[in-house]
């Protein structure tokens, strides 16, 4: 079975040296130093769980075209790098290939096989001019749900910090055969991945956090736990969860917390800084359009009004605007 991990950095880069050490066919799409470093020296692997720190040999490549057809392509890109990437992908891509979308925010084929009026809905903050979805094929997807945290701290080096669950699940909520054998190759690979039948609903209990927290502590410079024990942010998260409810609820979610149970969770992470801010810190592009506009966009399609996320995402795009990254 042969897997190719595109983008791999801090979550695909952690995904990509389990499977590696686990004898799995895997190969990575990287690029820049990060790239010449893995083909120089393999991918070394802190786990600050275990206290672990290995180095993996890992086959490694730019261009898509050395890497030929694969029967799963795990999509570890920022949100706004995918879109400009799906040309170069092609090469990975044959008849049976599935592409597993392992990126945070409202997916692109949120609307894919979801029956109802809004059935093929296509997302423009997230998927400018269907790129992926022309470019891939909607009937590729396998849907996938990111926790765990890692981050490269040099070229070649990934530290991974908390959490192993990637879940899986179809846009139509069944347990197929591509969904279960991916399942148990990240599984041997001491990973969890189990296939949920409702992955949406999970995807929204993410989004409630990214949505928020994200832009606040952009905003703020605030770590999670301030931001969620301040009573000034922590209402302002509120009031945008609760706007992304009212559409998550339209479109048929089920929240299995409130959010104030998903508020204490954030501040139970402690003093971390959010990949929004940490990425404003380092001047590179932020997930804005895919954490924030995306909800902004679904509350237009369900006609349901947001006006503190319309708030914050005015004043944290603007804010990325004067960094010059967005
Ligand atoms: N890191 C984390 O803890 C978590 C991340 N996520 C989500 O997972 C997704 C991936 O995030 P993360 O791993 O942090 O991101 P990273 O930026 O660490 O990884 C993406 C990698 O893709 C590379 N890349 C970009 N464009 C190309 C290209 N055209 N060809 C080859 N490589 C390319 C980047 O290189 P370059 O650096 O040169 O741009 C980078 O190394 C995001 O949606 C994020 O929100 C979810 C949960 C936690
Ligand atoms: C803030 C957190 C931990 C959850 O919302 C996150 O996923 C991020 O930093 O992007």
């Amino acid at each position: 079975m042969k897997i190719c991990v595109f983008g791999a950095g801090a979550i695909g880069g952690y995904m990509g040296a389990k499977l590696a050490q686990a004898g799995a066919e895997v190969s990575l799409v990287a690029r820049g130093p990060h790239l010449a470093a893995m083909k120089a020296r393999g991918l070394r692997l802190i786990e600050e769980e275990t206290g672990t720190d290995e180095t993996v040999p890992v086959r490694v490549a730019e261009d898509a075209a050395e890497l030929g057809e694969q029967d799963y392509v795990i999509v570890t890109l920022k949100a706004h790098s995918v879109p400009p990437v799906v040309p170069k992908m092609q090469p990975l891509i044959g008849e049976g290939t599935t592409i597993v979308s392992g990126v945070n925010g409202v997916p692109w084929w949120y609307f894919h096989k979801i029956g109802g009026p809004l059935e093929g809905t296509r997302l423009a903050s997230v998927d400018p001019g269907d790129a992926q979805w022309t470019g891939f094929g909607p009937n590729r997807v396998l849907g996938c749900v990111v926790y765990p945290a890692a981050e490269v701290v040099e070229p070649g080096v990934v530290k991974h910090i908390e959490g192993n669950r990637f879940s899986l699940g179809e846009p139509d909520g069944s347990k197929s055969d591509r969904a279960t054998r991916l399942s148990q190759a990240l599984a041997a690979a001491g990973l969890k991945a189990p296939v949920r039948p409702k992955l949406r609903d999970e995807i929204w209990v993410k989004l409630w956090g990214n949505l928020s927290f994200n832009p606040i502590s952009a905003l703020t410079h605030a770590t999670l736990d301030v931001l969620c024990t301040d009573p000034g942010t922590r209402g302002v998260a509120r009031a945008m969860m609760l706007e992304a409810q009212a559409i998550a609820e339209k479109l048929g979610v089920k929240f299995p917390i409130d959010v104030e149970r998903r508020i204490e969770g954030g501040a139970a992470v402690g003093a971390h800084r959010t990949s929004m801010l940490q990425d404003l810190d380092l001047g590179r592009p932020m997930e804005i359009d895919a954490l924030v506009g995306s909800v902004q966009e679904l509350g237009r399609i369900t006609d349901t009004p947001t006006p503190a996320i319309d708030t914050v995402l005015a004043l944290v795009s603007l804010r990325a605007r004067v960094a010059g990254l967005y």
